[in-house]
């Protein structure tokens, strides 16, 4: 479970996340929603301790993550390509990730095979730099690599963002068997309504740092998210 209490984010005199009390439960696929600047990033980067937070704290199974180091064993996550070795090739990214994670050759190769139409036979097996990849691509490779070591909790920023119609139905695809096989919990935040709408059972709305509404997934939620982002 994680457990964010009073959780404020400020740069200078801004306050850009304020959060008094949110808990995700182990196995929820939990969607982030909200306009541009509304703290979606901030959230996830302060649960994966890549900033500090001004006050307050983010616990995963009990642990403070700006304390402790289990959480990491047991975290996946893709946010941005930074994340990314660019002057390597996937192949020899996953291999990093092998070793790190302490896999065997057919762990990964079983791992991939989850990949294959997703991958569209345009990541492993090519000689590219992830640097020169298509946007697309290099997102696919983040989204396999944050599900390596068979993580419990997978944190995804907009990972549906330049993904063409069938990558995007092939990876909804990919995070349900995940979540249905494995019990991952995901935290999906996304600008698309429909997607989110379509896998997670509870959705956060964020704006201008603030938790505004927590809705569990249903029709109506789909009806008031709507409405929300068209007025
Ligand atoms: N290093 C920083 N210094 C100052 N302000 C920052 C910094 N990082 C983020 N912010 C501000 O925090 C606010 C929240 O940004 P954040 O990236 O979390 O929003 P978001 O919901 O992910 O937005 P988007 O949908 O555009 O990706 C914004 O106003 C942003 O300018």
């Amino acid at each position: 479970m994680i457990e964010i209490i009073n959780l404020k984010k400020q740069y200078h005199s801004e306050v850009v996340l304020n959060i008094d009390n949110l808990q995700i439960q182990t196995g929820e696929c939990f969607g982030l929603v909200g306009n541009n600047g509304a703290g979606k990033t901030t959230l996830f980067r302060l649960i994966l301790d890549m900033i500090k937070a001004t006050a307050g704290s983010v616990t995963i199974n009990g642990e403070n993550v700006s304390l402790g180091e289990e959480w990491k064993k047991r975290t996946g996550a893709y946010l941005d390509e930074y994340m990314l070795l660019g002057y390597l090739t996937p192949d020899e990214y996953f291999e990093v990730l092998r070793k790190f994670y302490r896999l065997s050759k057919e762990d990964v190769r079983i791992h991939l095979d989850r990949f294959f139409d997703f991958f569209n036979g345009e990541i492993t097996g090519t000689s590219k730099y992830i640097r020169d990849l298509s946007k697309g691509n290099i997102k696919k490779t983040g989204l396999a690599a944050a599900l390596f070591g068979n993580p419990g909790l997978v944190l995804l920023d907009e990972p549906f963002e330049n993904l063409d119609p069938t990558s995007q139905t092939r990876l909804k695809r990919i995070i349900r068997r995940e979540q249905e096989e494995f019990g991952r919990t995901f935290l999906i935040s996304s600008h698309d309504l429909n997607h989110v709408t379509e896998i997670c059972s509870r959705i956060v709305l964020l704006e201008k740092g603030l938790v505004i509404k927590d809705m569990k997934s249903d029709e109506q939620m789909a009806v008031e998210l709507e409405n929300y982002f068209n007025q």
